[in-house]
């Protein structure tokens, strides 16, 4: 059987579990994941290859496949500039795309279960109605909102019904009938996510639904995004798990030197070797500044320390990490600076800079150092 290939736009409301979704079928944190909604900010690709499996009498079967898996934004209403970048990530990533995945919370807007329930499910639904409610209260019109994208999509859309796991089973029948009322979906399948269930069919009813083709990526490439843009994005969670109110919003995190130890080998005395990382954390207030440094620089230190684990365990070498706190007043509303964030952006701008230092060096016949001043400080203090 020929290998299927092709892009699986995962896309749905915030918080509807598109990352976990990502990084469970990968087997690799390649998304950040947090409880707030609006955590992804721009759209991440993971290359999932799968190999054949025969079909048989019980078994439908798979074909060989090699699956790019695109998470995006949540799909919201746009407020500021931010927004509408992010907006624009979905809709890139609707574009260039063999199937979607349309991912939604079931633990949103439950059917009225009345009739439908045990008086122990009733009182479990409501619970988990009630916290829905207060986590985000999530309205018909945005649901409608996500769904218009949908209605204009000519290729199969799978509807994914995620968060099964909190959810009575008998209230998922009310729940499909829901969702197909509103559209012709291709599929519809129930997963958790979180607990690992009902992948394989979906990653089995999807490789079916890809064309025959090549592959995209080299067959153990796991993503296209650099490591330095994963770290960054490591950093960010790390502020969005840590403070709250306004702050995680208005933070964005740029890696100004990013610098790998010359051999992976371990040193002389058996440690590994040294990755040394400075990044600055731009927000928009002095408040806000002061609130991610903390008292005597503790938040800013807490957020280092946590953050540096995981990046050392993603990059199996030990991490120096700098963290600088700068303030862009008004950052989200700022057109050029969002693009500069932007990840591919970034990577042209250091191309760039590095075949200008090339040049330098060459006219000067000398080395030329990598100042990390692309992004202008306008205040900095040190990780302490
Ligand atoms: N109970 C349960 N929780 C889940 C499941 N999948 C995701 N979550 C939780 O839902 C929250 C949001 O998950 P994310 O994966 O960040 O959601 P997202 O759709 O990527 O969110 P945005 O980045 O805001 O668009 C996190 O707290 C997850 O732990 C699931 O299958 N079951």
């Amino acid at each position: 059987m020929a290998l299927r290939s092709g892009f699986i736009s995962i896309i749905g409301r915030p918080n509807a579990g598109k990352s976990t979704l990502l990084n469970a079928l990968l087997g690799q944190k390649l998304a950040i994941v947090t409880h707030k909604p609006q955590t992804t900010r721009t759209r991440i690709q993971g290359v999932l290859e799968l190999p054949v499996r025969k079909k048989t009498k019980t078994d439908g079967g798979r074909p060989a496949s090699q699956i790019v898996l695109v998470d995006t934004p949540g799909v919201h209403k746009p407020e500021t500039q931010l927004d509408k970048r992010m907006m624009q990530e979905v809709h890139d990533a609707l574009e260039s795309r063999d199937v979607v995945w349309f991912i939604v919370d079931v633990t949103h807007r439950l059917p009225e279960p009345k009739k439908l329930l045990t008086s122990e499910e009733f009182a479990e639904a409501r619970k988990i109605r009630t916290l829905g409610q207060h986590r985000r209260a999530l309205s018909k019109a945005e649901d409608d909102f996500a769904l218009q994208l949908v209605k204009k999509l000519d290729c199969p859309v799978i509807l994914v019904l995620n968060k099964i796991d909190a959810l009575p089973k008998s209230a998922l029948l009310p729940l499909i009938a829901h969702w197909t009322s509103l559209h012709e979906f291709a599929d519809v399948i129930p997963i958790s996510a979180k607990k690992n269930d009902g992948l394989e069919l979906l990653l089995d009813k999807s490789a079916r639904l890809l064309p025959e083709g090549q592959r995209y990526f080299p067959k153990d490439q796991l993503t296209d995004q650099p490591e330095r843009f994963l770290v960054a994005e490591l950093i960010r969670e790390k502020i969005l798990l840590l403070t709250g109110e306004e702050v995680p919003y208005a933070a964005a995190v740029v890696i100004e030197r990013f610098e790998e130890p010359a051999s992976l080998k371990k040193t002389k005395d058996g440690k590994l070797p040294v990755t040394k990382i400075a990044a600055a954390i731009f927000v928009e207030r002095n408040g806000q500044k002061a609130i991610i440094i903390g008292n005597q620089g503790s938040m800013l230190k807490k957020i280092g320390s946590t953050a540096r684990k995981d990046i050392e365990s993603m990059l199996g070498t030990r991490v120096f990490l700098e963290l600088f706190v700068k303030v862009q007043e008004e950052w989200r509303a700022s057109r050029g600076f969002i693009e500069d964030l932007d990840w591919r952006r970034q990577l042209e701008q250091i191309a760039e800079k590095q075949h200008r230092n090339n040049k330098l060096a060459d006219s000067r016949n000398g080395i030329s150092e990598f100042d990390g001043s692309e992004f202008g400080a306008s205040d900095s203090e040190d990780e302490g």
